[in-house]
């Protein structure tokens, strides 16, 4: 595999180096050394060394082959080649590259599929941390992982004895346990997975303080909890309710995070186990609370129904944490996510417990039972009538639901002799029986409709209206007995079908679509998930992540300053070696002040940077960059800003195109670096945005979402409301997390789509590969779009091919012709004088050159997939930095969505509406 030349890495790792035996066919790799062992760095280019430092990458680049059978440690420990792999190169993420437990077997019982180990996983494996000892030692192979057949954002903290019980639809948990744990938590600082600061405690000593303990039954039948009291209860209402509940280890009365306060401080309250936190405590213990008020090891736990009335009202604490936006979303989450629903089984209707289907038709009916809560209820098929067991009834809902068992005639308790529908009615339903004029006498049986009428059992005869009589309802209303609701519709009402009813809205929300992104290393794929979680996410980062963050940004921007004064010793040599030779011809002339001329150019420093930018450089060869952080950015940064405004580095930053290891995006940063190294920094949605290695660029991350409604559109647009309610599970995972020919890609057979993302501005990069021949970046993105698209995985499967960084592309065409790859030799635009410029949206105007690049691109990855796949491919252009495009983007695989459920139901004709021809996309 080969080795990047431009913006392709996830930026800097730990600069950890490493040493582990895969088996690799290419050249040496400089940076394959452990820091321990001496090295001449003098021999080292700069830029190579830089680059590793903040693009680790490299090291999972060779492919690797298999050398021995597996080592042990990897197969007992289930940790799978790819991780290693993934861990040595330096991981920037949280979320490391694990395999579900299928796949790890199967690579475990396939000797061809694992490599051994012998530097084994490093501290960096999660961490930017590092242990010398532990590199070389390889102590840390005894670390356990244990891995579950579905990846998850989340993971399992011993600390918490806390075993998690996922839900039907979410991902399982990852547990690390022994020292990796520590690990983990260390490195839980950045942003890949949805709640990762509030999981860990991120202690500066790495332990985490045992806050929270819980009982449940996954924990007793486990055996891991062995404190917990039985926590079955019995509702109110009888039935059995499993309840979740927190212990403080503080005093009684403090908040379960901190252990400060009393029972006067203000607190939220956890709507699953009550642990209850203070102001300080309570974003770190709940996260973003994607379903409401609960800590974040609650989450998918169900809620304690004690507190399902309080479901959807903010207290003023939270009101005053977050914003409006964040505070409805999280409310409406908390009211509609699936796992704070009633548990069905918690509801009995004429003693038998309800099934998922049943609870669906009776809260989907036109006329549901109002705040039904766990509970035995008594419900008449024929009348409608409903109530709880033992009472009176309480509410008249939809008839004929096929819910629950026949009714007893002793459901309400009543001892009247006098039945209606089978039921002994109770003494307060004989008096409105009597006042509404219903002769009571003889202790008859009434057969009552849904409409009211009413007559003897065994007579045809309809003798009246129970509440047609004029002043029923108030006496109904005097006797607290109910009465047909306007809305019920009962007359008549025909409850068979459900096609015609509205779900609520939980319903909608039950399917997850998952949509997965992959790309070729430096397509923008990290970009396009920072840009989704900062359009969807109420909280896109706490303020565990951006400490983090800002610390990623600060030695990044080292790194490029790192970059810039290698560049500038390289220039300066140049420029010495050029006046050099002009003097030798000039030689009579300027030979009194040569000396002179040839000590001094333009970009020459003065001895004190000088001193400094030696340091600095050294420092970075060393690996040691990341090890003095934050010190360096206090002590260093008036030099930094000094070096900065130093003609000669900013005659060096002029020439940056010729300093190949600096990514495109360091203009950003660099024009900044002197606010960006001051310590009290405060990185920008936008800095994260374009920050380097920040989110998951080896392993995995998910981010659920729904689309918010948009707040634009003045009138009410149902299909709008609809979308905002369905949830969608964006999945990134790095090309390099997907193992050797994608063999990992089984796991995400139940995704709804792919997306796969090309950076069009690849088309003239090109990278080394093992065996030292250069190969454009974009045949090499194409390779892998052939490998994904033809995996047995996604046969039938929708893909979305995104042509990212548009921007880039638009300006680079005009320089640089598309024919510089060779896949686009035919590439040969007629191009009319009059065509718009690139930023023009004018209809009338021709395309741009741009545009034109971007529609071929299109029409040839149209081709190669419908030759691989016979299939069409659906295709958008996309500026991975601007929210818009990317939010267009995804809101364009949505649409995909739609239309494939849509599909069956359309003609041919309205289905070739959406045809996917290369014409149908607009840049
Ligand atoms: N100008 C421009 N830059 C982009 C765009 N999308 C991404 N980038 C930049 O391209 C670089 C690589 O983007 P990433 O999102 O890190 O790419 P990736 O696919 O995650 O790459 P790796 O994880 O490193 O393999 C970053 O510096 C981004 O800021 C875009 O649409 N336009
Ligand atoms: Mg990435």
């Amino acid at each position: 595999m080969p080795a990047e030349t431009e913006d392709g890495g996830g930026g800097g790792g730990g600069g950890v180096q490493y040493s582990f035996a895969l088996e690799y066919n290419g050249p040496p790799v400089p940076y394959d050394i452990p820091r321990a062992v001496p090295i001449n760095v003098s021999k080292i280019p700069v830029a190579a060394v830089v680059s590793h430092l903040s693009l680790p990458d490299k090291l999972a680049l060779p492919v690797v082959k298999p050398l021995l059978p597996a080592d042990p440690g990897v197969r007992k420990h289930g940790i799978s080649p790819t991780s290693v792999i993934n861990g040595a190169s330096g991981s920037d993420e949280t979320v490391t590259t694990v395999s579900p437990t299928s796949v790890i077997e199967r690579a475990a019982e396939n000797h061809q599929d694992c490599c051994a180990l012998s530097g084994e996983l490093s501290s960096s494996f999660v961490s930017c941390s590092y242990n010398d000892d532990l590199l070389l030692n390889g102590a840390r192979s005894s670390g356990t992982i244990e891995f579950s057949k579905e990846f998850s954002e989340s993971y399992d903290d011993d600390n918490n004895n806390h075993n998690c019980k996922s839900r039907e639809s979410s991902s399982r948990l990852l547990r690390v346990s022994n020292e990796l744990n520590q690990d983990w938590a260390s490195s839980e600082s950045v942003i890949s997975v949805e709640y990762p600061s509030s999981r860990v405690d991120n202690n500066c000593d790495g332990k985490r303080g045992p806050v929270v303990t819980f009982r449940d039954v996954g924990l007793e039948e486990s055996g891991v909890g062995d404190e917990g009291d039985d926590n079955e209860e019995f509702s109110e209402e009888g039935s059995r309710v499993v309840r979740r509940e927190a212990r403080s280890k503080g005093k009684k009365g403090t908040c379960y995070r901190c252990f400060k306060g009393n029972r006067f401080t203000e607190k939220e309250v956890c709507i699953v186990c009550d642990a209850k936190y203070c102001s300080n405590c309570v974003l770190r213990a709940m996260g973003s609370m994607p379903e409401g008020r609960k800590c974040v090891t609650c989450i998918g736990f169900p809620i304690d129904e004690s507190k399902r009335g309080s479901l959807g009202k903010c207290s003023r604490m939270l009101k005053r944490l977050l914003n409006d936006l964040e505070v409805r979303q999280i409310m409406k989450a908390e009211k509609l996510c699936e796992a704070n629903q009633l548990p069905p089984e918690y509801v009995y209707v004429n003693g038998v417990p309800l099934c998922h289907e049943e609870l669906v038709v009776l809260q989907a009916c036109a006329n549901p039972p109002k705040k039904l809560k766990p509970g035995n209820y008594w419900y008449d098929k024929v009348s409608g009538l409903w109530g709880k067991e033992g009472q009176k009834p309480s509410q008249i809902i939809s008839p004929h639901l096929n819910v629950g068992g026949p009714i007893d005639s002793n459901a309400s308790n009543g001892n009247t002799q006098v039945y209606i529908n089978g039921r002994e009615i109770t003494k307060v339903e004989l008096r409105m029986l009597q006042l509404a004029g219903v002769q009571c006498a003889g202790n008859p049986h009434f057969w009552v409709n849904e409409d009211g009428s009413y007559q003897e059992e065994g007579q045809k005869n309809t003798k009246g209206y129970i509440w047609g009589k004029a002043g029923m309802k108030l006496v109904c209303a005097f006797l607290s007995l109910p009465v047909p609701s306007k809305s019920s519709n009962s007359y008549g009402e025909q409850v068979n079908s459900m096609v015609s009813r509205s779900f609520p809205d939980y319903l909608e929300q039950r399917t997850l679509l998952k949509l997965l992104l992959v790309g070729y290393s430096g397509s923008g794929t990290s970009t396009i998930f920072k840009q989704a979680k900062i359009l969807y996410k109420p909280v896109p980062f706490t303020e565990d992540e951006r400490e983090d963050i800002k610390l990623k940004i600060q030695s990044n921007v080292y790194g490029y300053i790192g970059i810039l004064l290698e560049g500038r010793d390289r220039f300066e040599e140049e420029c010495l070696a050029a006046m050099k030779k002009e003097q030798s011809s000039n030689e009579t002339e300027t030979s009194g002040s040569a000396s002179n001329s040839l000590c001094k150019t333009i970009f020459s420093i003065g001895p004190r940077l000088k001193a400094f930018s030696d340091w600095l450089l050294k420092t970075m060869v060393a690996g040691n960059l990341e090890a003095i952080f934050p010190a360096a950015t206090r002590e260093y940064a008036p030099l930094v800003e000094e070096l900065w405004k130093d003609a000669a580095i900013q005659a060096t930053y002029k020439r940056r195109n010729e300093l190949e290891m600096l990514p495109s995006v360091a203009s950003y940063f660099l024009e900044r670096a002197v606010d960006i190294l001051r310590v009290d920094y405060e990185p920008s949605d936008l800095d994260i945005l374009y920050a380097e290695g920040v989110t998951s660029s080896n392993g995995l991350a998910c981010l659920d979402f729904s689309f918010p409604q948009s707040a634009t559109d003045d009138k009410y647009d149902a299909d709008d409301q609809h979308d905002s309610l369905l949830r969608y599970q964006l999945i990134s995972v790095h090309a390099r997390g997907l193992g050797e020919n994608c063999k990992w890609l089984e796991m995400f057979e139940d995704v709804g789509m792919v997306i796969f993302c090309v950076a069009l501005s690849d088309y003239d990069q090109f990278t080394v590969d093992v065996n030292g021949s250069s190969i454009n970046k974009m045949i090499l993105s194409r390779r892998f779009f052939e490998s994904i698209v033809t995996h047995p995985t996604f046969e039938q499967m929708d893909f979305l091919l995104v042509l990212n960084k548009y921007d880039l592309f638009e300006e680079k065409i005009e320089r640089v012709p598309l024919t510089r790859c060779d896949w686009f030799d035919d590439f040969h635009p007629i191009i009319s004088r009059h065509r718009s410029n690139t930023n023009s949206n004018s209809i009338n105007s021709s395309p741009s050159l741009g545009q034109l690049g971007c529609h071929y691109i299109a029409v040839k990855f149209k081709r190669l997939y419908s030759s691989l796949t016979g299939r069409k491919l659906y295709v958008t252009p996309v500026k991975g930095l601007e929210p818009d495009s990317v939010d267009g983007a995804l809101k364009y695989a949505r649409e995909i969505l739609k239309w494939d459920e849509e599909k069956p139901n359309f003609s041919l004709s309205e289905y070739s509406l959406y045809s996917t021809e290369a014409s149908s996309y607009s840049p």
